[in-house]
């Protein structure tokens, strides 16, 4: 079993500019997939366990094996304030890898949220108790602990490669990652476009429309047609 004990994180500039963002404009995850190239995104089986989920963290990541919540527990104990926990549990919804015990844990340590790409229980103290958590599902079997598994290494989750020290952004629209290596050139990239959007958005209030705003007959007269070119090639 791999514990890593000690990761990198971003700068806390940059984590407080993420927060910043996600304050400041509603669809942060949406430009930040946008600027990652439409890529970046969890897939979207990933469900909140509350409406209007919004925050920005760095991650911690816990890959169990065989469905054990050893990882989890360790991350949660590896874990500082601000954190949010990713799970790689090989998308299996029907196990749990979260429940009650561990997310009064991951509250005494600060952990703003967690992500799994499987389940979890204790839905009904886990709601009162306020706590985010993006998964695939919420069953009554959970697995066995038992020592398996390994905290701080590379995972994926919900189609995506995670690392620890990686920038998690979450906001109504879903989850979005940011590897810890471009998150300072994504987070201005995403402040430029999101100011873009606010001219955008000033000229659709006047009245325009987004097809006379990137002139859409010219850019549909310009479409590739590949049967079209092999006859001009002819
Ligand atoms: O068995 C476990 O550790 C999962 C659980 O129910 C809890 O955290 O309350
Ligand atoms: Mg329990």
């Amino acid at each position: 079993m791999t514990v890593v004990e000690s990761i990198k994180r971003p700068s806390q500039y940059i984590i407080e500019g993420y927060k910043t963002l996600v304050e400041n404009y509603e669809s942060v995850t949406c430009a930040i997939s946008d600027i990652l190239g439409r890529t970046g995104a969890m897939t979207a089986d990933m469900k909140p366990l509350f409406e209007g989920l919004r925050l920005a963290g760095t991650v911690i990541t816990a890959k169990s094996v065989g469905g054990d919540l050893s990882a989890v527990i360790k991350a949660v104990d590896l874990s500082q304030p601000g954190d949010i926990i990713v799970v790689d549990a090989q998308g299996n919804a029907n196990s749990a890898f979260w429940g009650e015990n561990i997310t009064m844990s991951a509250m005494n340590k600060g952990v703003a949220a967690a992500v799994i790409d499987g389940s979890f229980r204790d839905v009904e103290e886990i709601r009162k108790l306020k706590f985010p958590i993006f998964s695939k599902g919420i069953v009554p079997n959970v697995g066995a602990i038992a020592g398996y598994g390994h905290v701080n290494v590379p995972i994926q989750c919900a189609g995506l490669p995670v690392h620890p020290g990686d920038m998690i952004v979450i906001d109504g629209n879903g989850i979005v990652v940011v590897p810890i290596a471009e998150s300072e050139e994504i987070l201005n990239k995403t402040k430029a476009l999101l100011e873009v959007e606010d001219g955008v958005q000033e000229k659709l209030k006047a009245g325009a429309t987004i097809g006379q705003l990137i002139d859409i007959d010219q850019l549909m007269q310009s479409g590739f047609n590949y049967q079209e070119r092999a006859l001009e090639n002819k």
